[in-house]
């Protein structure tokens, strides 16, 4: 039986398995010249932890990234790492190693010479390096390419070089700052599907920097949504797709019906409209794919009202219905393509939810 927490067998060193791998307190970053970088940023990062930093261009992502490893000092606030601060520490003696979009692989080194470099600048043994070059090539699925220089690669196997390489002096953190932003969109979902089993056989901590929203729900553990600086919400990605706590949560992560209005118990009153509620509030987020429509929708669908069908929207395995309730509302609806009812745009129909399926925000 395992002591709490100490069930992680890839710990390294002498540090207790409980200690995060990155702790970042209170950090405010103002940069030369007055532009706030980010205020009050502060969040752990447990061991072994896919770790995404969200949030739309400028919000703070990749100064928070980069106060990590040291390349950027924070106005105020406590860097950690595996419970050692990071204060005065600059980036090449962090246990930290950085990816980034712009591939920096040595053009004129072969990929096993790229892969052992940081190593033999440390002067490691000869052994260990031929040793780290085949696991860390195995690891990223390389093996056999060896021998090849950079330009006889594609783009996905170049990124897998860099990660490779990153890896090979065993930091305790990678930080990656969009490392899949140059990819075409097929490339970077298999790319995504790679460095997800890469970091989970790796065992090793990645902080992932992305302003993409799937990227971030489908490969991290837990996320932090950001926006102008600020961590607005931090959490598993279901938690924070399913129970959003600000508006910029849920609208930034995935579509969502918002409706704003005056709170009468646990109704609310909107835009010539009353909803429901499950509890009382003046803001509320319906996603599309908790509201059903059709000629007739069930009585359990307490919130039920008649419009117009504006759109229906093909989307592969599912479809998107647009609903124009006469007060002038909108209603956004997703339904599975195989279950849709037989609606043509300009029917009088139904759309409606279950009170349960509303989330009531904070602001
Ligand atoms: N070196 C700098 N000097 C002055 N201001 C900066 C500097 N770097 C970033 N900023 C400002 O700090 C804020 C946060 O920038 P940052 O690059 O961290 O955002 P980001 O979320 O990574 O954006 P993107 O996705 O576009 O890279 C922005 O307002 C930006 O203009």
């Amino acid at each position: 039986m395992n002591a709490p927490g100490g069930n992680d067998t890839r710990t390294t060193g002498t540090t207790a398995p409980d200690v995060p791998d990155a702790e970042l307190r209170d950090i405010r970053k103002v940069y030369e010249g007055g532009a706030r970088g980010v205020e009050e940023v502060s969040l752990t990062v447990g061991r072994g932890e896919f770790f995404s930093l969200l949030g739309p261009s400028g919000c703070g992502k990749s100064t928070t990234l980069r106060i990590l490893a040291g390349l950027e000092r924070p106005t105020s606030g406590e860097v950690r790492i595996r419970g050692e601060s990071m204060r005065g520490r600059p980036a090449h003696r962090r246990p930290t190693n950085l990816v980034f979009q712009r591939l920096a692989l040595f053009p004129h080194l072969t990929v096993a010479d790229n892969v052992a470099f940081g190593p033999r600048l440390h002067g490691w043994p000869r052994k260990r390096i031929a040793e780290t070059v085949r696991a860390k090539l195995e690891l990223v699925g390389l093996t056999g390419y060896e021998k090849r220089h950079p330009a006889q690669l594609s783009g996905g196997q170049q990124q897998r070089v860099a990660i490779a390489r990153a890896l090979a002096g065993e930091p305790a953190v990678l930080l990656l700052d969009e490392p899949l932003g140059a990819l075409d969109l097929r490339l970077r979902v298999q790319m995504q599907q790679a460095l997800k089993r890469i970091q989970h056989d790796s065992g090793t901590t990645f902080i992932y920097v992305t302003h993409d929203q799937i990227e971030a729900l489908t490969m991290s553990d837990r996320m932090a949504v950001m926006n102008e600086g600020r961590i607005e919400q931090i959490g598993s990605p279901a938690e924070l797709y399913r129970s959003p706590r600000t508006t910029f949560t849920a609208t930034f992560l995935g579509d969502t019906n918002l409706f704003e209005g005056v709170s009468r118990g646990d109704v609310l009153e909107t835009d010539g409209i009353s909803i429901s509620l499950p509890r009382p509030g003046r803001i509320a987020s319906v996603r599309p794919e908790h509201v059903a429509v059709g000629a007739r929708i069930g009585e359990r669908f307490t919130n039920r009202f008649r419009g117009r069908l504006e759109d229906v929207i093909f989307q592969g395995a599912s479809l998107r219905y647009h609903v124009r309730l006469p007060s002038g509302v909108l209603l956004t609806a997703e339904r599975p393509a195989d279950t849709h009812p037989d609606l043509s745009i300009g029917d009088d129909v139904e759309a409606g939810w279950d009170p349960a399926s509303a989330v009531v925000l904070d602001h």
